[in-house]
C-alpha cells in the first residue's frame, strides 16, 4: 500500500518539472490516504533529476515523519493543514510557477476574464495574506495552511481549487496528487492569459457571471459542489 501510494506521489512530482512549472528542487505534490491516516510528500531540497519513488517521505496527521530518509518537504506543515481543513481532497501541489507566482508577489487574486478559467475555476482566484512579522516570530503553530483555510471559510475549495499565497507563489488541489497537478497545469495557463489580457486592454473587465455560470456548470454539473446553486442568487 506505502509502495503504491509513494509510486503515485514520485510519478506526480515528476509532473512538475514536465509542464514547466518547477526549477532545481522548488514545488513539491503529495498525497493522502484517508483510511491509513497517512500522507506522501516530496523530500525537501531533493532535484527532480536525482529524485526516487523511494525517496518519498510518508508522514502521519500530527505531522510525524513515518517513513524515509530524507527530511519532508518544507512545506508539510501547509499541506497537513488543507487536508485537515478541506475533508473531500486527496492530493495537494505547490509550484513556483512564473506566471502564477507573479500574481502571487504582486499579492493580487486572478479575475476570471474567460471560459478557459470559468472550466475549471469558479470566479477569482483567490490571493491569501501572508504571515505577519508577529507570526513568523512567535507563533510558530502558525504556517500557511492556517491563512488558506480561513480564506477559504466563506469559498467553496471544490469549486475553486487553487490559492495563490501572497510573496510564495500557489497552492493547488485535487481528488488525488495527479488532480491536484493538473488544476496546476490549468492555474499556470490561466494566470499567463490573465497578465497579458491586462497588457493588452488595462480596462479590460471580468467575464459575465452567466457566461461564468454557463461554462463551469456545463463541466462540473449545477449540483456538482453544494452550495454553488445558492451563490447564484
Ligand atoms: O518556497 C519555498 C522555499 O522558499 C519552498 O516552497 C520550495 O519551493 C520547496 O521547498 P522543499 O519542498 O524542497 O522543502
Amino acid at each position: 500500500m506505502l509502495e503504491e501510494l509513494k509510486k503515485r506521489v514520485y510519478e506526480a512530482n515528476m509532473l512538475l518539472p514536465k509542464y514547466g512549472l518547477v526549477t532545481f528542487t522548488w514545488g513539491n505534490v503529495s498525497e493522502i490516504d484517508r483510511k491509513a491516516g497517512l500522507f506522501a510528500i516530496k523530500p525537501s531540497g531533493v532535484d527532480y533529476d536525482l529524485l526516487t519513488p523511494e525517496d518519498i517521505v510518508i508522514m502521519d496527521l500530527d505531522g510525524n515523519k513515518v517513513e524515509g530518509n530524507y527530511n519532508p518537504s518544507s512545506d508539510t506543515p501547509t499541506h497537513l493543514e488543507l487536508y485537515k481543513a478541506f475533508r473531500n481532497i486527496g492530493g495537494i501541489v505547490h509550484t513556483h510557477s512564473p506566471w502564477a507566482t507573479s500574481w502571487a508577489q504582486a499579492g493580487r487574486g486572478i479575475p476570471c476574464y474567460g471560459t478557459t478559467h470559468a472550466d475549471y475555476m469558479y470566479g477569482e482566484i483567490p490571493c491569501a495574506r501572508c504571515l505577519t512579522k508577529e507570526e513568523i516570530e512567535h507563533d510558530y503553530e502558525k504556517n500557511t495552511g492556517h491563512l488558506i483555510a480561513d480564506l477559504f471559510k466563506n469559498l467553496n475549495y471544490e469549486a475553486m481549487p487553487a490559492v495563490l499565497c501572497k510573496n510564495h507563489g500557489p497552492f493547488t488541489w485535487g481528488r488525488d496528487a495527479r488532480k491536484a497537478v493538473h488544476n496546476a497545469v490549468v492555474l499556470e495557463e490561466v494566470a499567463k492569459m490573465a497578465a497579458r489580457c491586462e497588457q493588452i486592454n488595462s480596462k479590460v473587465q471580468p467575464a459575465p457571471q452567466e457566461l461564468l455560470d454557463k461554462h463551469y456548470y456545463r463541466k462540473h454539473g449545477e449540483d456538482a459542489y453544494y452550495g454553488q446553486k445558492e451563490s447564484r442568487r
